[in-house]
């Protein structure tokens, strides 16, 4: 059995590895079966001590830090070389990273400057017969695929939320090592001048919640019962297309091919049809739950639990019964 390591690319928050990293960690774990499990830290500065503690918690043994030279590791093209250093400086057997927009950019650069392959959106990345294996649903999750990487190094890129975060059975403490890196002209073709970051909501972000209550123009734009069940749930709010369009909410709640990619336990959806433009971004929900008025609606073909009747009679005694079931 190889002994080079798995290496995860995390993200992080305000200093933090953020949760689909953890989970990215546990699933490199298993997939390393006994070898390491690196990370990568992107990152004008290297993880602080709590990062650390918790890169730990989940097992990593060594963290590489590209050194980036002031360039922004937001940038596709940075992010790729830097990580394309480290995979030279330490010949992992596999790369994982978090399929969120920027996770699969990164994938698919590396894929191409590595001249291997990447899966992206992986529910699931096992070894079989000796390849790593990604599973993924697709098709309006009326399939399900596995994908092996034939070229040398397998990229697979995990959906949030996919696999249970677990700390390793023993903490560590990580030791980071710096990585240079030489970057060609076309990571330096583009330069970050601004950044505004959003106010925090309070809200579980989108991609990452394990419950999401999806409003689509069934709605007629009143979102205030699917906020207070989203709320309720300690879910986060989604929107489709139709209702981003008609600025009801913002284009970040969009769910969908041109939106977030979610894979919660449960969705909800309130007034949304199901048109495979949306249900490709919600397909890999555990328990879905629909709303709609119209029985023939294509989200009821998804659905584990179909209500037919209006949002606005079903959704209040909804909330009612979970305040009552909950005694609040
Ligand atoms: C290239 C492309 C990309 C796209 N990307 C996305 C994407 O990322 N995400 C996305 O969502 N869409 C996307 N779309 C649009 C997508 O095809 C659908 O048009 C959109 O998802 C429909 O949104 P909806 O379900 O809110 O509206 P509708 O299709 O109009 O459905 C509204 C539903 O509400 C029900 N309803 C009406 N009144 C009530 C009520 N009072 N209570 C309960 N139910 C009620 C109706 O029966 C109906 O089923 C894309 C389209 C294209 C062409």
């Amino acid at each position: 059995m190889t002994q080079a390591p798995v290496l995860v690319v995390v993200d992080h928050h305000e200093g933090a590895p953020t949760p689909p990293s953890t989970e990215a960690l546990t699933a490199a774990r298993t997939l390393a079966a006994g070898a390491p499990v690196a990370a990568v830290w992107l990152g004008e500065q290297g993880p602080g001590e709590a990062a650390r503690t918790e890169l730990g918690r989940f097992g990593v043994t060594t963290v590489h830090v590209p050194e980036l030279g002031g360039l922004a590791p937001q940038l596709a093209a940075v992010a790729t070389e830097a990580v394309a250093a480290v995979v030279a400086a330490t010949s992992p057997q596999a790369v994982l990273l978090v399929s969120t927009y920027a996770g699969k950019e990164l994938a698919a650069g590396l894929a191409v400057a590595l001249g291997t392959g990447a899966v992206v959106d992986a529910d699931r990345v096992e070894r079989r017969d000796g390849a790593v294996a990604a599973g993924k649903t697709v098709l309006g999750a009326s399939w399900e695929t596995v994908c092996t990487v034939t070229g040398p190094l397998p990229v697979v890129a995990l959906r949030p939320a996919a696999v249970d975060a677990e700390p390793a059975p023993a903490a560590g403490e990580p030791e980071v090592v710096g990585v240079p890196v030489v970057f060609t002209d076309r990571a330096r073709a583009v330069a970050v001048v601004e950044r505004t970051e959003y106010p925090a909501t309070g809200q579980v972000p989108l991609a990452e919640a394990q419950t999401v209550v999806v409003g689509g123009r069934g709605t007629g734009g009143d979102f205030t019962a699917v906020e207070e069940l989203a709320g309720l749930l300690g879910g986060a709010v989604g929107a489709t297309r139709d209702v981003t369009d008609e600025g009801w909410r913002e284009h970040s709640a969009q769910v969908g091919q041109t939106g977030v990619t979610v894979a919660p336990r449960l969705y909800i959806g309130v007034g949304v049809s199901g048109a495979v433009h949306h249900t490709v971004g919600m397909q890999a929900a555990q328990t879905v739950v629909a709303v709609n008025t119209d029985p023939e609606a294509p989200i009821f073909e998804l659905a584990d639990f179909g209500v037919v009747g209006a949002a606005e009679d079903v959704l209040p005694q909804a909330i009612e019964t979970i305040r009552t079931y909950r005694g609040s």
